[in-house]
């Protein structure tokens, strides 16, 4: 049986409030979209969001980020161990610190946690998805699994809660709404970075879609840009936009305090559709984002949107 390098818990750890301060600043460094929500939230929440955040963040960045070279399956199956600990209270590092905190705070479940980690090891042997069901399921597993993270820090409204019409179907559509806003984004984020990812020999977008385009996975990896292109854009982004609108259903079953941050976070990502059309679908030479006067723009109606129920 192949002896894991064992769990090495860091000494002096740093305090709860030191952690949540390593956690808002990776969380403000990694990105603004997200960082602006979690500042339109009450203090306790935006906390746990950050650590939520810093752990999500520190998974993707396994396989995505600048030591991704070095991880393998074990790497993954020690950082699940990590994860682990962490759910038995045990934090191993100072940030887990935080998170444990939240964990003491909000009744948020470990299955989501380990579904990412089995979206990130997805990442570690799939560079194509040949159907929209398979790309869904890996969307689910690196995105929608945010969403069942982070909805028991936001809570849900006490009218949604006591209604008489809130039945378990009502509970898991909530649920199923919080995943799609996952996979919206999730979505949203391989269209904006297509030619970012290419350039590392990954397509996520189906292949069944280029094929229904007539588009070839060597024209997407050399960065063509004609008019199949934009026709498998924009059937790409009509598609993403059905996944925001299922989501909008289940933003107001929110707690009010909770609802302009994630009105805020959903528009702000959903306008980086606009910046694409504004750039001609031309994802490989351009990186499209939202400005941040633009950005600033939508809080006055993400506030408006989350009056409503
Ligand atoms: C305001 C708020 C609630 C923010 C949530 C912040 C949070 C915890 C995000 C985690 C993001 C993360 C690092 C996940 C790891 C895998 C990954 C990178 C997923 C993609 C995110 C994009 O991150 P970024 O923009 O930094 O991308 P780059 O690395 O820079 O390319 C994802 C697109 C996933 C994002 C998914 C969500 C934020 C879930 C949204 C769902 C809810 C908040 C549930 C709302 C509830 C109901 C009922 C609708
Ligand atoms: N990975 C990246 N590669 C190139 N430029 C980037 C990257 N991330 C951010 N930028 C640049 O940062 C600026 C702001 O973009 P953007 O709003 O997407 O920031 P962000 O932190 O990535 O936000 P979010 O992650 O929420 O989308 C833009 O100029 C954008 O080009
Ligand atoms: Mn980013």
């Amino acid at each position: 049986m192949l002896q894991l390098p064992k769990l090495q818990r860091m000494r002096n750890l740093a305090s709860t409030e030191e952690a949540y301060e390593q956690c808002r600043q990776i969380t403000a460094k990694h990105s603004k979209t997200f960082y602006l929500g979690t500042l339109l939230m009450p203090p306790e929440k935006r906390q746990g969001i950050w650590a939520i955040y810093n752990w999500c963040r520190r998974t993707d960045e396994l396989v995505d980020g600048a030591q991704a070279c070095f991880t393998t399956p074990e790497t993954l199956d020690l950082w699940e161990q990590q994860l682990e600990s962490v759910f038995a209270g045990c934090p191993i590092d100072d940030t887990d610190v935080a998170l444990v905190d939240t964990l003491g705070r909000f009744p948020i479940e470990i299955q989501p946690f380990r579904d990412m980690i089995a979206g990130q090891r997805m990442d570690l042997y799939r560079s194509r998805y040949e159907t929209f069901e398979e790309l869904k399921l890996y969307c689910y597993r690196v995105a929608g699994t945010v969403g069942l993270m982070t909805s028991p820090v936001l809570g849900f409204d006490e009218r949604y809660q006591t209604a008489p019409w809130n039945t378990p179907e009502e509970k898991a559509l909530v649920i199923e709404q919080a995943i799609k806003l996952g996979i919206a984004k999730q979505l949203t984020n391989i269209l904006r970075d297509v030619g970012e990812d290419a350039q590392r020999g990954r397509i996520y977008l189906p292949l069944e879609d280029l094929a229904l385009f007539d588009y070839t996975e060597e024209e997407l990896l050399k960065g063509v840009v004609d008019e199949r292109w934009r026709e498998l854009m924009r059937f790409e982004i009509q598609r993403a936009r059905k996944f925001y609108t299922e989501a909008e259903k289940g933003v107001g079953a929110l707690s009010i305090d909770a609802r302009w941050a994630v009105w805020a976070a959903l528009m702000l990502y959903r306008g980086i559709f606009e910046a694409i059309e504004r750039n001609d679908y031309d994802v490989f030479a351009r990186r499209a984002f939202v400005p941040k006067w633009r950005k600033l723009t939508y809080l006055p109606v993400a506030w408006l949107r989350a009056q409503a129920l």
